[in-house]
């Protein structure tokens, strides 16, 4: 994910009107907006508006009725913006829709209803006291016909917005399902809000994929009316003529301007009209809030039809979305979670690190503000203390007390055992202890006599099992006694709960949940948010790459009790990281297999596409601690000067959190501007962020820079078994692998000559 840098605004040429609201003058030009642009919209939402009012007026006095509507909005289509009217509904035979509207707020299907009484009640939609949740489910259908054409293109669903717009209204808003209700005066506004969401060459491809999917209804009868010159500007767009009639885009008469035989035009509104509309101010504000908002990316509204499908694909059960650094899986995830949101199902969208709840968060709050709320961002251990609360523990959840309870514990028992001459860290066995066997929640010595060690590629023999479950048995024993949770207990006592929820037929939490790095949680923590929803159609995503997996330990989807069969698809393409990034990341990993949840050991070499080619990759020999200092700061410095690179996207990784916090205070001092990543909520940040590898997780920025590439190979401890040394040494080089791969168009190494020197304290 990008984590990105101050928003642009597009500064240009600004003479001040006047007649504009003061205030809103003087944002304008403190945001450098275009504002004769902004002007030009505000025409634009005029037009728009002027058409709604003459379809109901059309429709009041019940008169020529929709083919009147029709050349009314054919007068409406100018460069920015391509009113589609009466346009055949996908899959059907006979049946339209009144009007698509596409430009760059997005793609919109619209119904305009002329209802006096129309109220809204309990969410659901009366037409005096009748209910017309009908006119709802046409318009819903409508809507999916549409985004059905446009997922083949890459349109990801939900970007098509189906409206319901209530002529003559004001101030009414409403998500009803996934339908907007809208007053016509409130219509102006709401396309203003959404802000520039699609480029030009999208909104013309969307046109081309529309004039393909939803071609023009067929139409014998001859237009009725001789029409004079349209005011709207010319818009070269070709389109398809109709049989018996005029072509319905203003194009095939000369230069673009329809002529005499042209559709009629848009009368222009009288000043008296279009006050009625709408508030100038109003809209004026809109336009420069949803300028001065962060812009939309790309991704946030274009994916690959592969990509695109997958977000609204139906899964019978668990499902799984897997795949390379850089392939897209947490741009799907998010895509998901605005669908299902959007659909009215309570959706969870979680991971192990606390910090990207709020990045994630950031993110959907820029692609679908309309959705956020309906999303809970929060990580798997926030999500067990909830539940645990609910249940009445009284325990409280403390890791450094549990971390006392462990050392008093080995040094009552484990290092007086078999496991203290093994030549492995302490740390090790703490790591045995706490991530396999209780994040497994296991509970008897047989269990884990006979368990498959996921992840742990050290053997131990059936005495040093015996020793580590002694360690084990004395840790809990001083734990309970000192009445603290760990994080195991945590998780296993909260998916416990919720399995006695569910068994007693309690309501589901949640109707989705969606886990992202999926291979950082053990499989108590996936057990629980399995429960939570169970096997749901469409209920569990799990979504990650095994070959990421940057904390010790493991676990297998059977383990977890989790089948993902015939619902598991690998993404292929990288879009974030430049080919000759992705080449220097997989020399890391190449050669070391890895397990992706289902205990068959990949190849670490694989196969991806890359999009992007080209790529920075420099490697600086720093012969010692100030010689890497100062190549460092060189390096950003230059960056930021020469190659006019934002310090907002760059980031420093290291290792541990006390190299990263020296960093942090290296780049302080030398007035390069940082902030740690602990505090990155996502959105517009100036400074460059300075982290941990293990922060920096499904993150992703323009240029990253590692002082200190790794200790390669790292130092081995005196007392260390060979077995031990490759575990460690593996781990370190797919935390290596994770930290190179944040890096989109330029890499900085720093590596020192002597491999053997400590790293700085
Ligand atoms: N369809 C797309 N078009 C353009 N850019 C895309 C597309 N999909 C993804 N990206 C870009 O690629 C980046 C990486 O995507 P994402 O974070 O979803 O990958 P990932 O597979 O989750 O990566 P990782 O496993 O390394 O965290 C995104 O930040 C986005 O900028």
């Amino acid at each position: 994910m990008p984590a990105n840098g101050s928003p642009t605004a597009t500064p240009r040429d600004a003479t001040p009107d006047l007649s504009r609201p003061p205030s809103a003058l003087g944002r304008a030009v403190q945001l450098g907006l275009d504002i004769d642009g902004v002007q030009r919209q505000i025409t634009h939402y005029e037009q728009v508006l002027s058409v709604l009012r003459r379809q109901q007026e059309n429709w009041a006095a019940g008169a020529r009725g929709e083919q009147d509507v029709v050349q009314v909005l054919v007068g409406m289509d100018d460069a920015r913006w391509h009113v589609l009217p009466d346009r055949r509904w996908p899959g059907t035979r006979r049946a339209n829709i009144d009007v698509i509207l596409v430009g760059h707020g997005g793609v919109f299907v619209i119904d305009v209803k002329n209802w006096r009484e129309a109220t809204v009640e309990d969410g659901r939609l009366l037409r005096g006291d009748a209910d017309a949740s009908d006119h709802l489910v046409k318009l819903t259908d409508q809507t999916v016909a549409v985004e059905d054409v446009l997922i083949a293109a890459g349109l990801p669903p939900t970007e098509v917005v189906a409206m319901l717009v209530l002529a003559g209204r004001r101030n009414i808003r409403h998500q009803l399902g996934r339908i907007v209700l809208l007053g016509e005066q409130d219509l102006a506004r709401d396309l203003a809000r959404r802000g520039a969401r699609l480029s030009p060459e999208l909104v013309e491809r969307v046109k081309e994929e529309l004039d393909q999917g939803c071609p023009p209804m067929p139409r014998d009868d001859p237009p009725p009316l001789s029409l004079p010159a349209t005011p709207t500007p010319a818009r070269p767009a070709a389109s398809t003529p109709r049989r018996g009639r005029r072509p319905v885009n203003g194009a095939g008469a000369g230069a673009g301007r329809p002529a005499a035989s042209a559709p009629r035009p848009l009368p222009a509104a009288t000043q008296a009209e279009q006050e009625e509309l709408f508030s100038r101010d109003e809209l004026w504000q809109e336009l420069l809030d949803a300028a001065g908002r962060e812009p939309i990316e790309g991704w946030m509204t274009w994916l690959h039809p592969t990509q695109a499908r997958l977000t609204s694909r139906t899964y019978s059960g668990p499902a799984r979305i897997r795949g390379a650094a850089g392939t897209g899986k947490t741009v799907v995830a998010l895509h998901r979670a605005k669908y299902l949101a959007a659909r009215g199902e309570r959706v969870l969208f979680t991971t192990l690190v606390k910090s990207l709840g709020p990045v994630y968060r950031a993110l959907m709050a820029r692609m679908a503000p309309e959705h956020v709320d309906r999303i809970e961002f929060m990580n798997v251990h926030t999500v067990a203390k909830r539940c645990l609360e609910e249940s009445g523990e009284t325990r409280p959840y403390d890791e450094k007390a549990a971390g006392t309870c462990f050392w008093r514990a080995w040094a009552q028992v484990g290092q007086h055992s078999e496991l203290a001459r093994l030549g492995l860290p302490l740390d090790y066995w703490k790591e045995e202890v706490f991530v396999v066997i209780k994040s497994r929640g296991l509970t008897d010595a047989e269990q884990y006599a006979r368990l498959s060690r996921v992840g742990r590629s050290t053997p131990l023999q059936p005495v040093h099992r015996r020793a580590v479950w002694a360690l084990f048995e004395r840790y809990e024993k001083l734990r309970e006694e000192r009445r603290v949770l760990d994080g195991g207990d945590l998780l296993r006592l909260a998916r416990d709960h919720v399995r006695a929820q569910s068994d007693a037929g309690g309501r589901r939490r949640y109707d989705a949940v969606i886990v992202d790095e999926v291979q950082d949680l053990g499989c108590v923590a996936v057990q629980l948010l399995h429960a939570c929803v169970g096997d749901r159609p469409g209920g569990l995503l799990l979504v990650g790459d095994g070959q990421q997996t940057i904390y010790p330990g493991g676990f297998t989807l059977a383990e977890a009790g989790i089948s993902v069969v015939g619902r598991s698809t690998v993404l292929t393409r990288n879009y974030r990281n430049r080919e000759n990034i992705v080449r220097y990341a997989q020399a890391v990993v190449g050669d070391d297999s890895f397990d992706d949840l289902d205990g068959v050991q990949e190849r670490g070499r694989r196969e991806v596409e890359v999009v992007q080619h080209g790529g920075e990759v420099h490697e600086a020999a720093v012969a010692d601690r100030a010689a890497q200092e100062a190549a460092l700061c060189a390096h950003l410095t230059r960056l930021h000067t020469e190659r006019d690179a934002r310090f907002g996207d760059m980031a420093v990784l290291a290792p541990t959190n006390a190299e990263a916090a020296t960093w942090l205070r290296v780049l302080l001092r030398n007035r390069i501007p940082a902030v740690s990543l602990e505090c990155y909520e996502g959105g517009g940040n100036p400074s460059v962020k300075v982290g941990t590898y293990h922060r920096s997780k499904s993150l992703d920025f323009t240029h990253v820079a590692l002082p200190d590439r790794n200790l390669f190979p790292p130092p081995r401890q005196p007392s260390e078994s060979d077995d031990g040394y490759r575990e460690r040494l593996r781990l370190e080089r797919r935390q290596l692998f994770v930290a190179i791969t944040r890096a989109r168009d330029t890499l900085w190494a720093g590596v020192r000559p002597n491999p053997n020197d400590a790293r700085p304290a």
